[in-house]
């Protein structure tokens, strides 16, 4: 039907007057309401494409269910729903109209927002996801299209047309496999939902993560010409730098972004809040002005969300809201000194709360002045969080010091307790101690909880009686999505990642020299590898050419993320259960997008079903093929490669999966090309070298988290949980364990782990600790080490992978080795020893820890060992890249840590 053909019709209350939009679902019109006589928008159900009675049926079911979604929700950052009914056989709703367009128009309109807009945004997004999360609600289709303005510059959420009320149970879903239904785009589809697993509240907040990212750059991570690249890139390609296309964004705000862009729901954010905090205290901390978003404290979640919803009453009385007997917020005015501005402070009782910034303070019975010179507060003893701090406090009476986004609730809290790093810090009920949080966890410690009292997050207490003279006696208001809602999705149920990846069919025989070597006894230059006849490096057949992306720079065009070879294996072997698999020699590739592109893909092979969501049209899908590895074996061996000589290998092999993102001018096109290869290894020269003590654990972790807020850190990863997408399968192999990233070598082949992160340009230090916690101390090949400058490219149709490597060899009378790959000369070894050394007492040889720097200034290096300089060499050989470890031996575990990229 004519959308324009209902102007004038008249629906229930209201009479068609303009159409002002149109999805795939309905049309939405301004209309005239009679009773009450006000302008609405009337949004009228007109599927686009023609629907069979089932499927029409389907439509409407779920229209009523957007309808009671959205009804059932009460939030200044989601639009309402005024009615819904069924007339002359339309069915339709009826909403405030709202003027200002939507967030995709601005972005359209603008590009990349000020970091300042963009901050205010999120925490707008986020207030109102949050609160959907904790109604059980998850959107599923967050995007720019979905997010209405006002004219006063409000965010409001809309569309729930595919929502699934997480009490429900499945969702009844049509599906379309047919032919011709349009496909919608999957720009802001998280992995889980490609897959088309199950999804929980962190669909959505990886969906707020791609707006993030394009509010900052102008575009959305992952581009391609269909759908299926895109979604593939969703599901296996790291996003580009948003440093690169923003390069006024901090360093620790990318990592912000990147981190709510992970692959694994787990590895993501827990609710839009702290998403929408982290990014804030990483402008802040930059020393970038972020105007405060006007707020309050939702009654219900507690958190801050915009003061005055057009469509609230309760929120049009302009009362501070204050804190009721039961943690409920009420609309009692404050007694005493209204808060500065700035927004978000709330108080009770008599004392002056000061909140500059965005100190959200909810302070019961305080008797002294709270000064928060940024983000935090203060009551009566001295307490400081500079950062992000947020407190909930009642009689305090000590020192309180959260540097770095600490949260604390303290009731009766007499002690001195300090939180260095993003710490959590509740502290609750009569207690009397320290508590130090040293690090980025939370903790917290109701020493008596009462009954009804609720610890929620890990991040804050209620104000709880016990025997303190606590005045706050409520509970407090619960905030956060319940981090132990079961976590639905693949991702999520498998703990793997389904990668995309399949053993080369192509295997290009790497030569090298076998040199002898005495067991036990370290001969240098000891590392040839038996050149293995038909393996070795597998390339993809038909390899993509790689044209440089407008406005990147060449390296960071030329290769993308870097998996490790792990879990790609894993991956290899595609159950229909483990996600997709793509060959990637030969036939199964997905369509470049190059000129002449057909954009098809022929498939010879094994294919994995996706789903496609259909444009506007919520909850339906067309099905996606991408073809998958028939092989599986557990990924140390592909299929069809001839025995490994095992024990005549004295060094052993690197096998890496590489998957390499495509960039291509006029927008990035995802492609993914695999390699495996055995290394052989030439030794060159011999040198000497020094020590230094292994910096303490506890300096060094807080080190590095006050060196995370200077502008000179590149990235910092404690590597004690998988912030930055790190393998993590087979899990035997990769693991994140006891607070550090250990990579076991299992089998013939070494493992190599890379980070999945663009080129790192510059002078630079790379900073890792290395703690082998299994490993044969006898044998010359026991080594492992830091790899630097990796990069993979195309070159007239080859794959060519060059890196460097810095390796302690952990015997005995080992030493250290800089070696370079570059498998670009076919048959020859890519392997070349730059530099060896025997270590001396600066290297703790045996189980201990021992930290590495590599300072990198253009073609000089040197390296450093527990702070004594080794040795400064220079090779001119490769200029970029990333970086990660390498494990070289078979039953050699290694533990690494606290790994840092800081410019010189
Ligand atoms: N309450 C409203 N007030 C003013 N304009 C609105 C309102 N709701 C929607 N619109 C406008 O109508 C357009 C169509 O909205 P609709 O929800 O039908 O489709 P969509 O979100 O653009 O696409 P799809 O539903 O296919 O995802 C929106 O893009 C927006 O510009």
């Amino acid at each position: 039907m004519n959308a324009e053909a209902l102007i004038g019709t008249v629906l229930g209350t209201c009479t068609l007057q303009k159409l002002v939009g149109q999805g795939g679902m309905g049309a939405v019109f301004l209309a005239q309401q009679s009773r009450p006589r006000r302008q609405v928008a009337v949004k009228v159900l007109l599927p686009m494409t023609p629907l069979s009675p089932n499927q029409l049926a389907a439509f409407i079911e779920r229209f009523r269910r957007e309808t009671d979604a959205a009804a059932s929700m009460e939030h200044p950052n989601i639009t309402p729903v005024h009615e819904y009914g069924e007339r002359g056989g339309l069915a339709y709703l009826v909403m405030p109209y709202i003027s200002g367009g939507t967030l995709r128009d601005e972005l359209v309109r603008q590009g990349p927002l000020s970091l300042d807009k963009v901050s205010n945004y999120l925490d707008q997004i986020a207030a109102a996801l949050d609160y959907a999360h904790d109604h059980g609600v998850i959107h599923r289709d967050i995007k720019p299209a979905n997010i209405l303005k006002t004219q006063e510059g409000r965010l409001l959420l809309t569309d729930f047309g595919l929502v699934k009320i997480v009490a429900e149970g499945s969702a009844n879903q049509v599906r379309l496999t047919g032919a011709g239904a349009p496909v919608g785009t999957p720009d802001y589809m998280s992995p889980e939902q490609v897959i088309g697993e199950d999804v929980d509240a962190r669909a959505d907040l990886y969906s707020l993560g791609v707006i993030l990212y394009q509010m900052v750059t102008g575009t959305t991570p992952f581009q391609g010409e269909t759908p299926m690249q895109i979604a593939a890139q969703h599901l296996q390609a790291p996003p580009p730098s948003p440093q690169e296309l923003r390069p006024d964004l901090p360093a620790a705000a990318e990592q912000v972004i990147l981190r709510s862009l992970a692959k694994r729901p787990a590895d993501r954010y827990a609710t839009a809040e702290e998403l929408a905090k982290a990014f804030r205290a990483a402008l802040i901390s930059a020393g970038i002005q972020v105007t405060q978003t006007n707020g309050f404290l939702s009654s219900s979640t507690g958190r801050f969300v915009t003061p005055q919803g057009l469509f609230d009453q309760i929120r049009q009385t302009g009362k501070a809201p204050a804190i009721g007997g039961n943690g409920e917020l009420s609309d009692q005015p404050v007694n005493g000194a209204i808060p500065p501005a700035g927004g978000g402070q709330m108080r009770n009782e008599t004392d002056a709360v000061f909140e500059p910034e965005k100190g959200n303070w909810l302070l019961n019975g305080s008797t002294g002045s709270v000064e928060a010179a940024n983000n935090g507060g203060g009551l009566t003893g001295a307490m400081t969080t500079p950062n992000g701090g947020k407190g909930l406090l009642s009689s305090y009476t000590g020192a309180m010091t959260t540097p770095n986004g600490g949260k604390g609730l303290l009731s009766s809290y007499t002690g001195a307790m300090a939180a260095a790093n993003n710490g959590g810090n509740t502290y609750n009920a009569a207690s009397t101690g320290a508590v130090p949080a040293a690090n980025s966890e939370s903790n917290i410690v109701n020493k008596a909880p009462q009954p009804g009292s609720t610890l929620a997050n890990g991040n804050f207490a209620n104000g709880l009686t016990g025997a303190s003279p606590a005045v706050s006696t409520g509970a407090f208001p619960a905030t956060g999505v319940d981090k132990a809602r079961a976590g639905g999705g693949l991702l999520s149920r498998t703990g793997k990642f389904p990668l995309i990846g399949a053993s080369g069919q192509e295997g290009i025989a790497v030569t090298g020299k076998n040199v002898a070597a005495t067991p036990g006894q370290f001969v240098p230059g000891s590392r040839a590898v038996p050149p293995a006849p038909g393996s070795g490096l597998f390339v993809n057949s038909a390899p993509i050419e790689v044209p440089e992306k407008a406005g990147l720079s060449a390296s960071s065009a030329q290769y993308g993320a870097v998996a490790p070879f792990g879990a790609q294996t894993e991956a290899m072997a595609p159950t229909p259960e483990q996600g997709i698999g793509l060959s990637s020699a030969n036939t199964g590739a997905l369509p470049t997008g190059q000129q002449g592109s057909t954009g098809s893909i022929k498939l010879t092979g094994p294919a994995k079903v996706l789903k496609m969501p259909v444009a506007g049209q919520p909850g339906q899908f067309v099905t996606g093929i991408l073809p998958v590895s028939a092989q599986a074996d557990g990924g140390e061996q592909p299929a069809g490669l001839p025995e490994k000589k095992k024990g005549s290998r004295l060094w052993v092999k690197i096998v890496a999966i590489v998957i390499v993102i495509l960039l291509i001018a006029g927008g990035a096109i995802g492609a993914f090309l695999y390699m495996r290869n055995q290394p052989t290894r030439q030794p060159a020269s011999v040198n000497n070298a020094s020590v230094a003590a292994t910096p303490d654990l506890q300096a060094t972790t807080t080190a590095l988290a006050h060196s995370t807020a200077q502008a000179n850190v590149i990235l910092a990863d404690p590597l004690d949980h998988n912030v930055h997408n790190w393998m993590t399968t087979p899990p035997d192999v990769f693991a994140f364990k006891d607070g550090a990233y250990h990579i076991t070598d299992k089998g013939d082949n070494g493992r190599a782990a890379v980070l999945q992160a663009s080129a790192f340009n510059g002078p630079m230090v790379y900073t890792l600790t290395m703690q082998e916690v299994n490993g044969d101390d006898n044998s010359p090949n026991n080594s492992f080490g830091m790899i630097f400058r990796f990069k993979q490219q195309t070159n007239g149709g080859a794959t060519v992978t060059s890196f460097y490597s810095f390796e302690v060899v952990n015997m005995k009378g080992g030493e250290y080795q800089f070696w370079k790959y570059d498998d670009s000369q076919k048959g020859a070894s890519p392997w070349t020893e730059i530099w060896h050394q025997p270590f001396t007492d600066e290297f703790h040889q045996g189980r201990s820890a021992n930290t590495f720097k590599i300072a990198m200034d253009g073609d000089k290096f040197t390296f450093i060992v527990n702070d004594k300089t080794v040795k400064t060499i220079q090779d001119k050989s490769l200029s970029t890249g990333t970086v990660g470890m390498i494990v070289n031996l078979n039953g050699t575990e290694v533990a690494f840590k606290k790994l840092l990229l800081t410019r010189k």
